[in-house]
């Protein structure tokens, strides 16, 4: 498939099966990472990869944080994450390593972490895995974060759910672009996704 297709195919998806990657193709999908525009070189992403057993540890720490964040969480919210989260082929944990006294601001230190996240979920795609990025509460949870090997100043940005997307696996219908791109000639401008 031409680069562009790839691009304009790609689609979010937790309908995800085994195998997710692994070796070589793992680590040139998580090299498109080390390509994201980052003011400053400062290369802010982290990847914790979770696998196999691993990934129970995780769900009953996701399940914690859940309870800790709202003790009158519903039980069938905390049945769901802990299904996905120890379910999922692989999770990878989107971390942040902030630095709030460097002179690039850390929006952009962060938006430098989204731009890599897209470039991986791209590789995914362009390899034939697929994955989403998902945060919720826990996402935010310092606690968690901490436990994780994200202490303060450092934080999360989610996590990706990485696998095979299955065969009937598939995303939402796409919008024309025209809403979302005017000229600007000297006035504010106004986009028609907005009126
Ligand atoms: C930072 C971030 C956090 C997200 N968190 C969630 C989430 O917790 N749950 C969810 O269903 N989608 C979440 N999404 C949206 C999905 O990743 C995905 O973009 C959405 O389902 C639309 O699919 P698409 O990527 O095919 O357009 C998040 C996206 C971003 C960028």
């Amino acid at each position: 498939m031409a680069s562009l297709d790839l691009l304009l195919s790609r689609f979010s998806t937790d309908a995800l099966v085994e195998p997710a990657p692994a070796g070589g193709v793992l680590e040139s999908i998580l090299s498109t990472a080390m390509r994201a525009p980052d003011h400053g070189k400062l290369r802010p992403w982290r990847y914790a990869i979770v696998q196999g057993d691993a990934r129970l540890e995780l769900a009953q720490r996701v399940v914690a944080s859940m309870k800790r964040l709202d003790p009158d969480v519903a039980p069938a919210k905390i049945e769901k994450r802990l299904s996905r989260f120890s379910t999922m082929p692989m999770t990878i944990v989107l971390g942040m390593h902030l630095r709030p006294e460097h002179k690039i601001p850390v929006l952009e230190q962060e938006l430098a972490v989204g731009a890599a996240a897209m470039n991986v979920l791209n590789a995914l795609h362009a390899t034939g895995f697929g994955g989403v990025w998902v945060s919720g509460d826990v996402a935010y949870d310092p606690e968690f974060a901490a436990e994780l090997g994200f202490p303060a100043p450092h934080k999360l940005a989610g996590f990706l759910f990485v696998g095979t997307p299955k065969a009937d696996a598939a995303g939402p219908t796409r919008r024309p672009v025209d809403g979302y791109v005017a000229q600007w000639t000297g006035k504010p401008v106004q986009f028609g996704a907005d009126t």
